[in-house]
């Protein structure tokens, strides 16, 4: 039997442990954070991450901690006019077959981790070196210790170790001139915003608001969840940056009062570099393999990283369940490599046309662009990894 070791509990590694598990496959997941807490606030899952969870099982846990938008809608950021908008709630759900969520990551992590179990899952464990030869792959740990495994993912994240070893050291991710802040504000915060529960696109010039609403057991957590990005600076160095008082607002300056309001309610929050990983030329060397963020990091404009690593699991789990580990490692690349770089050079589109211009024609060419955003997308949200379609699906 295929003995499978997993770098990374996060979203796609736990998630591949499960589908491993599931199908009697031995796995073991090495997570070098001592507990699995929040980072990062929110996440937005839609129909093609939703429907893995939901057929191992977690759906309907994930929907009692989560929140389904009422609605997805564009707005001018200025003038707060409404461009387009697209369903949500059940209609969204009716038409792909399962919902859209946004949840607490720390809920999702944890899920998915109570679903694994403890006993596979090894925390405070980090990997410092993997290796690979014809019959299997070698891991070393930061206690000098070491382990064999027949194959080894590397879901270790945008700045995966495992990807230098598959790929060489000089596939790292890449600043991409524009930075972001994030915040969580309480929804009786927000007097002025309009379609509270819905998840909102406030657009351009040279920035833009994403939020959506969060809700679920917590205790007080009826709470909004935002990204707002801003065009530049144009070099970066490092990791997030503490931001002076004033400058996120500085920047939104002349906004819609409900995005400002939004954006005065939090304490000033460190400025994040938005980064990509360029396109890999190989996700596997020998049995070791990449997944999600690892080999596939993109810009958040379509919500998709945390989607994709679900669907790279259900796909390489499935691969592993039922060919060797040299067929399974084959194939899995092959299936996946052309999707995710579709979403991932769609979502940069994305996020060029949520920062027009101040000039930028007005209706229709911007109305048919925004319109045309989610059936032009459509085909994002609707994949099935279990229908074996290993081709991104455009249906316009
Ligand atoms: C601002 C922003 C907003 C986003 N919003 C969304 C969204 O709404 N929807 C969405 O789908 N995606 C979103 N994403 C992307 C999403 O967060 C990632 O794509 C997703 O978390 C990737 O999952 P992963 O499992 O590949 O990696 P991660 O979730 O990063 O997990 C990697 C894990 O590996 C562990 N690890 C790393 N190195 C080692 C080591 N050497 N040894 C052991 N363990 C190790 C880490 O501690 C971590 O737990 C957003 C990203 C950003 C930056």
């Amino acid at each position: 039997m295929t003995r499978v070791l997993v770098v990374g509990a996060g979203i796609g590694g736990l998630t591949l442990g499960i589908t491993l598990q599931r199908a009697g496959v031995a796995v073991e997941v090495h997570e070098r954070a001592e507990e699995l807490r929040e980072v990062g606030a929110a996440v937005a899952i839609s129909a093609n991450g939703t429907r893995v969870l939901a057929r191992l099982g977690l759906g309907g846990e994930l929907e009692a901690a989560g929140t389904q938008p009422t609605e997805l809608v564009f707005r001018d950021g200025r003038s707060g006019e409404r461009i387009a908008a697209h369903p949500g709630g059940a209609a969204y759900r009716e038409r792909f077959g399962a919902p859209y969520l946004g949840i607490h990551r720390v809920d999702l992590q944890q899920a998915l981790a109570r679903a694994f179990g403890p006993e596979h899952l090894h925390l405070g464990s980090t990997v410092t070196a993997v290796s690979s030869d014809d019959r299997g792959a070698t891991v070393t740990f930061a206690d000098g210790s070491t382990t064999r495994a027949d194959v080894v993912v590397g879901a270790d994240g945008v700045h995966s170790l495992v990807r230098a070893y598959v790929a060489g050291s000089d596939a790292r991710p890449e600043y991409t001139g524009t930075s972001g802040f994030r915040g969580l504000v309480p929804r009786d915060a927000l007097a002025t915003l309009p379609d509270p529960l819905a998840i909102q696109f406030w657009a351009g010039p040279d920035a833009h608001l994403l939020h959506y609403p969060l809700g679920g057991p917590r205790a007080g957590d009826d709470t909004v969840n935002f990204l707002a990005v801003l065009c530049g600076p144009a070099t970066w160095e490092g990791g997030n940056r503490p931001a002076p008082p004033g400058e996120l607002l500085a920047a939104f300056a002349g906004w819609h009062p409900a995005v400002l309001e939004m954006l005065g309610a939090v304490e000033q929050s460190p400025r994040w570099p938005l980064l990509a990983l360029p396109p890999l030329a190989t996700w596997t060397r020998g049995r070791v393999a990449l997944l999600g963020d690892a080999c596939h990091a993109m810009l958040p404009h379509h919500g998709q990283g945390a989607g994709t690593s679900i669907e790279d699991a259900a796909h390489l789990g499935a691969l592993l369940a039922t060919t060797g580990p040299d067929e399974a490692l084959a194939a899995y690349p092959r299936h996946r490599r052309a999707r995710t770089r579709a979403i991932a050079r769609s979502a940069w589109e994305t996020g060029t046309l949520l920062h027009l211009p101040d000039d930028h024609p007005r209706v229709p060419e911007r109305d048919a662009r925004f319109a045309g955003y989610l059936p032009a997308n459509a085909w994002v949200h609707d994949h099935d990894v279990a229908a074996r379609d290993h081709h991104p699906r455009r249906t316009a």
